[in-house]
């Protein structure tokens, strides 16, 4: 018996300091860092259309970090019925027609490409929590059960992996937002490359937005001086995991790093000046701000932000990590 329809539930995860590794391997290639997933996230919705769930066990199973490149016709064979013969479902995002690639690679790479897939978010796209990453996984998760094509969770994990690192636009998030609270990537990669730990933390996030900043042309261009800058930062991490040393060197890393916007600037100094850093004699429970990578947004732990005088959207650091949600039907 198999599900035709099935909802996930990925969190949002803000960068706060990171080095790029690229590769050929898209398990391979990756970041290392560290950061915040959110209980703010994405919710994705994926409906089989009928009689294509099931029976698709050698589906890619040649290809399994190879959905950022191939578009996975030639991997669905699939024995009762092939979801991409019929051309795609319906994409939406937050209710209008719309697609993000990695989704689009992550469901040709499952044989899924007739599912009508809903992403759902209060989180800006483009800003630097991941939302990509988080769709892409979310349909990996709700469309693996949806078609109950029946792979692992690292299993699904490296395909969403591979398809946000072959669009460029994400090296860690899939890894972060698939383990929850506060992930540190101590080697870059999909699951059986890459390794994590984490700070074992939480505390109440509050961000605000000024707008995107692009993913792929950062990643594209010279990455040198931010690897620097990041590993830099993970080493200082490592020595102390905590969220206040976690905070400290985001914002070093964003001024050696050169990706300090101005708008990041000004509101990380506002904080401060308010007394939300550690720096400085607030609540130890205002660890300050920091600039999300890679946004043009500024995000606090604690009550800085607010304290400061921003409106800021408030959320907690996500325990959980990407999940599928009890809201589907089953036959
Ligand atoms: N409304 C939108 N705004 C920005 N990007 C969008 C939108 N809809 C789809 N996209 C796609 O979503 C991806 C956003 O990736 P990225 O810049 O890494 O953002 P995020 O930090 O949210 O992961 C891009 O591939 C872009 O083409
Ligand atoms: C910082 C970034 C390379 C991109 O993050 P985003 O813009 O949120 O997709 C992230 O994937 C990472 O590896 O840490």
């Amino acid at each position: 018996m198999s599900s035709q329809r099935a909802t996930a539930f990925v969190p949002g995860h803000v960068t706060a300091f990171f080095s790029a590794h690229p590769a050929d391997d898209p398990a391979v290639a990756g970041s290392r860092g560290a950061g915040v997933t959110l209980t703010d996230g994405v919710t994705v919705r994926v409906s089989a259309p009928a009689g294509e769930t099931g029976a698709a066990t050698g589906d890619g199973a040649d290809g399994e970090t190879g959905a950022a490149t191939g578009d996975g016709a030639d991997g669905d064979g699939g024995a009762d019925g092939d979801a991409a013969s019929d051309g795609p479902g319906s994409r939406t995002i937050d209710g209008e027609p719309g697609s993000i690639g990695a989704v689009d690679d992550v469901l040709a790479e499952l044989g899924a490409r007739g599912a009508d897939v809903a992403v759902e978010t209060d989180l800006p796209i483009g800003a630097g929590f991941g939302v990509s990453g988080a769709a892409a996984l979310g349909a990996a998760l709700a469309a693996n059960d949806a078609f109950d094509r029946g792979r692992s969770e690292n299993e699904l994990v490296r395909i969403a992996h591979a398809a946000e690192v072959g669009r460029g636009t994400g090296l860690g998030d899939v890894v972060a937002q698939a383990r929850g609270g506060v992930p540190v990537r101590l080697e870059p990669g999909a699951p059986g490359v890459g390794e994590l730990d984490g700070v074992p933390a939480t505390a109440r996030v509050e961000y605000v937005t000024f707008g995107e900043l692009s993913t792929e042309a950062v990643l594209g261009g010279d990455t040198d001086a931010l690897t620097a800058a990041g590993e830099d930062a993970l080493d200082r991490l490592r020595a102390d995991p905590r969220l206040p040393t976690l905070m400290d060197a985001a914002r070093r890393f964003a001024r050696e790093a050169d990706l300090l916007v101005p708008e990041a600037a000004e509101a990380i100094v506002a904080v401060d000046a308010d007394g939300g850093s550690p720096e400085s004699s607030g609540s130890p429970d205002d660890l300050g701000a920091a600039m999300a990578m890679l946004g043009r947004t500024v995000f606090a732990l604690g009550t800085g932000l607010s304290d400061a005088g921003y409106d800021p959207d408030v959320c907690r650091i996500d325990a959980a990590g990407a999940r599928l949600v009890d809201e589907r039907s089953r036959e």
